[in-house]
Formats: structure tokens, C-alpha cells, sequence
């Protein structure tokens, strides 16, 4: 019996014809109908709220993620979020610590499950809709297929609804009913040598690696003019620029000023913002760069532990080709040390992917949507998926 979890739930089924209206999928319920109680766990287990403003907490959470998130197919790699982008991603502007949701075991206090949701804007065709965004689903290898994942998603609805929201978004690389949108990841390598050692990659025929190091060599220094690190002052333009930009896209957020700050800063090791302030028009800012650190344990390697690994966030390309504005992006990413560049062929990125040398991945990542119905219930093409999540 497929499914026997997400059937019950408000989205949309693989065996549904289209229905014409987009929107909500359930019927519109009151705040006052939520249930009060929370969902019942196992009796050994109970729920508490991760409060990502302390320190230990933040390190429990990143240790339970560090051994238990998600793998790869072939078990090669671990995503090793860092504690302080946790705190980036989650602390992020209109968040609610109820909805950092942990789950302990009563006798040890031993963190063994989680899920969080952030608020945000998003806008689907022509409706901007309040939703949440939902990540780091978890629960603890040692208590898989016990159904413990339903009962987290089924509580974080239920906190979410308190609010009066009833809509989310969500990625993930398995199948589930039903993708609005399906990407694909894409690899440049930075330091081929260690894909290769790690058995990512391998030497293509008839090439040696001193060739292929030669082949993925980066330029030294980028080469936008006025391309500079953002600042906090950046952000009234940045606002105007982001959200018309995303305006080509059929899903995307609506970014306030708060959030631009957030979400656009640079912390090393974290996220890293880049815009070109041209120099004919001083102050005036024309493009960003922006990528994201996600780190991966390498499984089971001798010699390497861990993968540097960038991940592209939000581009605008006005002033120069988007393709020079990522290949400045990677060059200072290799100058920082990275193994690898990612990105997802969502917005504009399928037009450089080839000529700035990135492979296609073997992974996919589904978007999906929470509660609501898209027209014709069809799904749509990843360049007009304007949403990247963490
Ligand atoms: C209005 C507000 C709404 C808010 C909520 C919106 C919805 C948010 C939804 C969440 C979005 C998260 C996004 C996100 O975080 C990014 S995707 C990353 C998810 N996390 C991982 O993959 C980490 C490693 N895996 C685990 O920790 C466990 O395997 C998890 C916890 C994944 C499942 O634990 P388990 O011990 O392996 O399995 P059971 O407990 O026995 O449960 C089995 C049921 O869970 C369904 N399942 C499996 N993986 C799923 C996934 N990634 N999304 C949704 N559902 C998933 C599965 O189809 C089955 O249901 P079915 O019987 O119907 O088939
Ligand atoms: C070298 C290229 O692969 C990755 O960067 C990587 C790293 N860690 C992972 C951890 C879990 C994982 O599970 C799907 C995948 C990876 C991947 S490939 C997909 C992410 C991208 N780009």
C-alpha cells in the first residue's frame, strides 16, 4: 500500500485528474479548530521546543543532523550543516521557536528527532501566498520505520495552523505525491583530485590529472568590474532588484527589507553575497552573486572526512552574462578552499551550465507544495522555479 501517510493528507494525489481552480486543497478551517493538544508520540518519547539562541541546544541539533540527516544514494556523503548556518537558517526573521520541533527520549533527554519551519512569502502564478517553509526533517537511524515521521509532520501542521497558516514548501529528493516541480543538481568541480580520491569522479579516458587539474583551473581573480562583497546598506536596492527579478518565475518568495538583510548577508563559512556597483554609476548596484556553505562528511574514506562544498543561492544578472557572474562566484569560492560548486537547473542556471564545465548529478530534488492545488494539476518546468531552499 503506497503512501498510506500522505493519502491522508491535503495535497495533491498521483491518481487525481486536474482539477482547473488553483488553491487551497482543504476546506478553510479557523485557528479556534486546530486541536490544542499536541500529537501523541510513543510513550518513551516527548516533544520540546529547540531554542536555537542556545548554545547547546544548537549543538544537539547539529550533532543529531550530523549523524542522521540526509545521504546519498550510495552512501558517499552526509550533508554536515554547521551550527552557525542552523542558526542563520533558522533565526531568520518572523521565525517562532515553537516551530523548532524536537523530540527526546524521557529517560536520556537524548535528542532523537526533528523538524523546523520558517515563515515565508511565496508567491505561486499570480497569488502570494503566507506559507512556511519546512526542513531538517530527522529522525534518528536507530527509530527509522517506527512512523515517527507522520506524527512530526503531522504536529508541525498543527503549530503552523495555530498561526493561521496553512500552506507550505518543501524539497526532497524522494518521490512523494506531488511534485509541483522536479530540478536537477549539477556538480562543477573545484578540486577534481579529491572527487576523484573519493570516488565522486573519475579521470575521463585518455586523460591524466594533471590534465584534468589543468582542465577545472579556475582564474585567480574574478573578472566583473565593481564586483564587491554586499553590505547592509545594499538592501533598499537589492530589495527592488530581488523581487522584480523573481517576478519571471512561477514560484517564488516575496522578499521584505528584513528579510534581504537576512537572507543576503555575508557570514564565511555560511552564506556569501556579492553585487557589482558599477563603476560609471557609483552606489548604483546592477547584478548579485550568492552561495551558500554546506559542508558533507565523507563516508568511509581513509584519508578525506569532509567535502567543501558551495551551493548557489539567488543571482541577478542586469549589467554582465549571469555565466561571467558564476564563474566569479566560483573563483572566489576555489580561492576559499571549496571542493565543489553546486547548483539546481532552476531559473537561468541551465544556461551555463555546460560552458562553465558542471556535470549533471545523479540526484533529483522534488519541490513540493503543502495545501495547495496547482491549475490543471500540472507540475511546472525547473526554469520557472524561482525557490531555493537550504
Ligand atoms: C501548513 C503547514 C504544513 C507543514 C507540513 C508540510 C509537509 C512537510 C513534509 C516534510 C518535508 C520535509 C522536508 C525536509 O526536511 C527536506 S527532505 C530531507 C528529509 N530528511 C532526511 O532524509 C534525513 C534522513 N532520513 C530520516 O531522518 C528519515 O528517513 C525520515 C525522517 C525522513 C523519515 O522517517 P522514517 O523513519 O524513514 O519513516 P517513518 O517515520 O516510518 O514514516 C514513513 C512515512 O514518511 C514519509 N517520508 C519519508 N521521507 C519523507 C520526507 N523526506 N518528507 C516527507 N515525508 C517523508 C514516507 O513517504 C512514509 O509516508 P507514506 O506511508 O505516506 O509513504
Ligand atoms: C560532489 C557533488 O556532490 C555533492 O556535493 C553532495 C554532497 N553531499 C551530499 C549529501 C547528501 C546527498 O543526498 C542526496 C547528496 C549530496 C551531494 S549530491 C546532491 C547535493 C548537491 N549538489
Amino acid at each position: 500500500e503506497k503512501y498510506v501517510f500522505w493519502e491522508t493528507q491535503p495535497v495533491t494525489q498521483f491518481n487525481e485528474g486536474g482539477e482547473i481552480e488553483e488553491g487551497p486543497i482543504a476546506a478553510p478551517r479557523a485557528v479556534d479548530d486546530v486541536q490544542a493538544q499536541p500529537y501523541c508520540l510513543p510513550d518513551s518519547f516527548e516533544w520540546c521546543v529547540c531554542n536555537l539562541n542556545e548554545d547547546a541546544v544548537v549543538q544537539e541539533v547539529y550533532e543529531l543532523l550530523s549523524n542522521n540527516y540526509v545521504e546519498d544514494d550510495d552512501n558517499m556523503f552526509r550533508f554536515k550543516y554547521s551550527a552557525s548556518f542552523l542558526k542563520w537558517c533558522l533565526l531568520c526573521p518572523g521565525h517562532r521557536l515553537e516551530w523548532l520541533i524536537g523530540v527526546r527520549v524521557k529517560a536520556s533527554r537524548k535528542l532523537v528527532g526533528f523538524i523546523s519551519a520558517i515563515p515565508a512569502n511565496i508567491r505561486v502564478n499570480t497569488k502570494t501566498v503566507a506559507m512556511v517553509e519546512i526542513n531538517f526533517l530527522c529522525v534518528h537511524k536507530k527509530l527509522r520505520a517506527k512512523r515517527l515521521a507522520p506524527v512530526l509532520i503531522k504536529e508541525i501542521t498543527r503549530r503552523v495552523n495555530k498561526c493561521d497558516i496553512w500552506q507550505a514548501a518543501y524539497t526532497a529528493g524522494v518521490l512523494l505525491p506531488k511534485p509541483v516541480a522536479t530540478c536537477r543538481y549539477y556538480h562543477r568541480s573545484l578540486n577534481p583530485r579529491k572527487l576523484i580520491d573519493v570516488g565522486f569522479s573519475r579521470l575521463a579516458p585518455r586523460m591524466t590529472m594533471a590534465r584534468t587539474i589543468k582542465l577545472f583551473k579556475l582564474p585567480g581573480t574574478t573578472a566583473t568590474p565593481g564586483l564587491r562583497e554586499c553590505r547592509q546598506d545594499d538592501t533598499p536596492q537589492l530589495v527592488e532588484l530581488l523581487n522584480a527579478h523573481l517576478g519571471l518565475y512561477k514560484l517564488a518568495p516575496m522578499f521584505t527589507p528584513a528579510e534581504v538583510t537576512h537572507w543576503f548577508q555575508n557570514i564565511d563559512g555560511v552564506i556569501n553575497t556579492f553585487v557589482v556597483e558599477s563603476p560609471d554609476a557609483p552606489g548604483r548596484v546592477t547584478d548579485m552573486v550568492s552561495f551558500y556553505t554546506l559542508p558533507s562528511s565523507i563516508l568511509g574514506h581513509p584519508q578525506h572526512t569532509e567535502l567543501k562544498a558551495a551551493y548557489l543561492y539567488y543571482t541577478i544578472a542586469l549589467s554582465v552574462p549571469l555565466r561571467q557572474l558564476v564563474s566569479d562566484a566560483m573563483v572566489l569560492a576555489a580561492a576559499r578552499g571549496y571542493d565543489v560548486f553546486n547548483a539546481l537547473d532552476l531559473m537561468q542556471n541551465e544556461s551555463f551550465l555546460r560552458d562553465l564545465k558542471f556535470g549533471q548529478g545523479d540526484g533529483q530534488l522534488h519541490y513540493y507544495l503543502f495545501n495547495w492545488r496547482l491549475a490543471g494539476g500540472c507540475s511546472m518546468a525547473p526554469q520557472d522555479v524561482g525557490l531555493v531552499l537550504m
